[in-house]
């Protein structure tokens, strides 16, 4: 162990067994997790370690073989399908898995297929006796699904349908699992049946031959080529020539065709789209914020072994993480690590909830939900993909090594901005909803359509104090001053998306140009929203930690960093109206630097808590003993730029070298 790190170690003012077992959600999680972890990393076959040096092939080829080697250990071990083991399994080798988008597509079954359906297709997906995928975004769409140009015309004659891609941009572009894996795939198609267009449903499309595995006769498939990272996936496009597919084959949980071609719709117009829901809830705790917390861990590990310059002249040289400016780094990104798996099971149990509801099409709690899935998923993504940045920024040169690790995560989250939904247009998803329910309390009281507000917008109606009582910065350190604070903050700033609005509407725009006017108002209110919600989320997960007023403790200080760091780098809303002074900003920024050092003294074992182990970080600055000159030495001795000689040699610097001297 590096004394560095170990020294860290020595006077824990809490438990760090104790803090994970809370985020693995209770004490036998952790053990099966770390049963499941000793076995994954006993395989060789499912290391990690060549991972940087591979090509794009060579990472798909070793994402397949570790979902093989998986589903085989799975088979022997009695893992079923969706276990908490496969789960862990997952995480121990960092979603670095072939199949991922399968999941998808089996989950989109089970939301939009009928229960005929599922009992059909689910047990073909949980025994890989098939393998799919999601294609619904298009070479010339992706956001705008109204204008999704792929066709499923049905034809009652034959009852099947004919799922056909007209146009070059209407070829499926994108879709993981696509490229060179799946043999079926989840088509969004707009639905033409009895000469009527009928907009976006879902059809299950068989694309390759489950013998031989070559594309079906009509189907043009393949990888979309080189891209920023997902090299592990294979992402790829699909052309479909007029494609039979049976009447049984559109899922129908809400909507159905019937066989003379009369068209039944069973639930709300945006049905079809709660697949996106579901796999917005998804990977916000399974693919974005492990990527933020695994970032934190290394930049954090490496930022006390890591001596560079003196505080004092007369001092050894100082762990970087002494200086306050690399604490302003790293401590509001592992808030945010905290805050955000607070957030995230917030809107799992709220999904997991609403979600029986939904199958069973009351759609009442589906605005709610889609608005609060879509609004934090780009929060979430937007917030990790910066912190992330931030951590491996942190690490300075070496945080441009892929050998740290960092380069590789920031690629992958920085996906999460732009799949399943582009954040601004998610972003804007939440703006119409918090407009819309703003605008129906503020209709006459008897007026029938006034509702009581979901929950995450009841804030909305409640008494308002026009300035911050604050008189000191350790005022600032109270949940409901700061909550208070938000919460009047985001109400202002809806109140001014509305206002905004109207003052276009009663100048004479219409209603489309009035709202493309001011959607630069409307997210800058939503993203106040959001915040508020985050700060509301983990402040109250906060008071049920009581019995453990050690982790509460700790786990406070990240909270009113989270809550604090908001304020200040929104600080104009909060002084826009007055609500707060520049007197009480300074005090809220005394109260913000106070804290630095306080989590300074944690740091680390806010770190081990998230016990991710060495193999699965794979990073030579981030392990847990702290040797990280020994590893980034002996790592990089491994490249194939050591290793396998140099032919630019031979080709090109021998005869430069050898020329010049002939010339001198
Ligand atoms: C191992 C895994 C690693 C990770 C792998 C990543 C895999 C990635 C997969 C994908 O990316 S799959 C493709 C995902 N694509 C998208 O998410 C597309 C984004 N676009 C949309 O969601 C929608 O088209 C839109 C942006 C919401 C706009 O749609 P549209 O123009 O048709 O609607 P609007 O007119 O704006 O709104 C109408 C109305 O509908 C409501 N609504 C919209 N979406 C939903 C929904 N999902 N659920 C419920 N309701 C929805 C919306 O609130 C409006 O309601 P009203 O205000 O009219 O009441
Ligand atoms: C790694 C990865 C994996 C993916 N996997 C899948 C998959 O498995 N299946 C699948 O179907 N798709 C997949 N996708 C596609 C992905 O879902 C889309 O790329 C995404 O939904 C964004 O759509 P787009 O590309 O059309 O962006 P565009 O909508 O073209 O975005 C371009 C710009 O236009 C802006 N814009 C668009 N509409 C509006 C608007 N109404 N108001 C304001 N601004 C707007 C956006 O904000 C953005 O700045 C994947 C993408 C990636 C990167």
């Amino acid at each position: 162990m590096h004394p560095d790190i170990e020294s860290e170690r020595h006077s824990p003012s809490f438990t760090v067994e104790e803090l994970t077992n809370m985020l693995d959600g209770g004490a036998q999680n952790t053990a099966l997790r770390r049963k499941v972890e000793s076995i994954i990393h006993g395989e060789p076959e499912l290391s990690l370690k060549d991972n940087y040096f591979m090509t794009q092939n060579e990472r798909y080829e070793a994402a397949v073989k570790k979902k093989f080697h998986i589903l085989m250990l799975a088979q022997r071990l009695g893992w079923y399908h969706g276990s908490r083991e496969l789960q862990y399994a997952s995480r121990s080798v960092s979603g670095d898995l072939g199949f991922g988008i399968h999941h998808i597509f089996q989950q989109s079954i089970r939301s939009l297929g009928s229960e005929e359906q599922i009992a059909k297709w689910d047990p073909l997906c949980s025994k890989f006796q098939i393998l799919g995928t999601y294609a619904q975004t298009e070479m010339g769409h992706g956001t705008y699904l109204q204008g999704l140009e792929t066709e499923a015309t049905y034809e009652a004659a034959t009852q099947e349908f004919v799922v056909h891609s007209p146009t070059m941009t209407a070829i499926k572009w994108w879709p993981g699992d696509l490229g060179r894996s799946a043999t079926h795939a989840l088509v969004q198609a707009q639905l033409i049946c009895s000469g009527a267009r009928q907009g976006m449903h879902a059809f299950i499309v068989p694309i390759r031959s489950l013998d031989d595995h070559s594309p079906l006769p009509g189907v043009t498939t393949g990888d979309i080529g080189p891209k920023m990272d997902f090299e592990h996936v294979d992402n790829g496009f699909l052309k479909l020539d007029h494609v039979r597919i049976p009447r049984e084959n559109m899922l129908n949980r809400f909507a159905k065709v019937l066989p003379d071609g009369t068209y039944i719709k069973l639930g709300v117009p945006k049905s079809n789209y709660f697949s996106m829901v579901v796999t917005r809830v998804e990977i916000l705790l399974s693919e974005v914020l492990p990527l933020l917390q695994k970032a934190c861990v290394i930049a954090i590990r490496y930022s006390v072994i890591r001596h560079q310059s003196r505080l004092r002249p007369s001092d050894p040289e100082a762990k970087v993480l002494d200086y306050q400016t690399q604490q302003q780094k790293l401590f509001p990104p592992l808030a945010m690590a905290y805050a955000f798996h607070f957030v995230g099971n917030h809107l799992l149990e709220f999904f997991h909830h609403s979600k029986s509801f939904i199958l069973n099409r009351d759609f009442t709690l589906l605005p709610e939900l889609h608005a609060l899935s879509a609004g934090l998923k780009a929060m979430l993504s937007d917030f990790c993909i910066q912190a992330v940045e931030q951590c491996r920024r942190a690490c300075g040169g070496h945080g441009y090594s892929k050998l740290s690790g960092l380069p590789s995560l920031l690629t992958r989250v920085t996906a999460s901005c732009t799949y399943e939904g582009e954040n601004t247009v998610l972003y804007l998803q939440t703006a119409r909803f918090l407009i819309k329910s703003y605008r129906n309390t503020q209709k006459s009281p008897g007026s029938a359509s006034k509702g009581s507000l979901p929950q995450s917008i009841a804030y909305l109606t409640a008494p308002d104090l026009a300035r911050c009582p604050a008189q000191t910065a350790a005022d600032f350190l109270r949940p409901e001053l700061y909550t208070t604070a938000w919460a009047h903050v985001a109400v202002r700033l809806i109140k001014d998306s509305v206002r905004h609005l109207q003052t276009l509407r009663q100048a004479g725009a219409d209603e489309h140009d009035a709202w493309n006017q001011t959607t630069v108002i409307h997210i800058q209110a939503t993203k106040a929203h959001l915040h508020y919600v985050t700060v509301k989320i983990f402040t109250e997960a906060l008071e049920k930690l009581e019995s453990q007023p050690a982790i509460q403790q700790v786990l406070r200080r990240l909270c009113d960093l989270y809550a604090l760091h908001g304020i200040l780098t929104n600080a104009g809303d909060f002084l826009h109206d007055g609500f707060l002074s520049g007197a009480q900003i300074d005090m809220a920024r005394k109260a913000y630097l106070d804290l630095l050092p306080l989590i300074r003294k944690d740091a680390i074992l806010l770190t081990d808590a998230f016990d991710f182990t060495d193999q699965c970080l794979n990073s030579a600055l981030g392990c847990y003993d702290g040797h990280a000159y020994e590893r980034l030495f002996q790592w990089a001795q491994r490249s194939p730029t050591n290793t396998e000689g140099n032919p630019a040699y031979e080709k090109y610097i021998r005869p430069l070298l050898q020329g010049q001297r002939a010339r001198l």
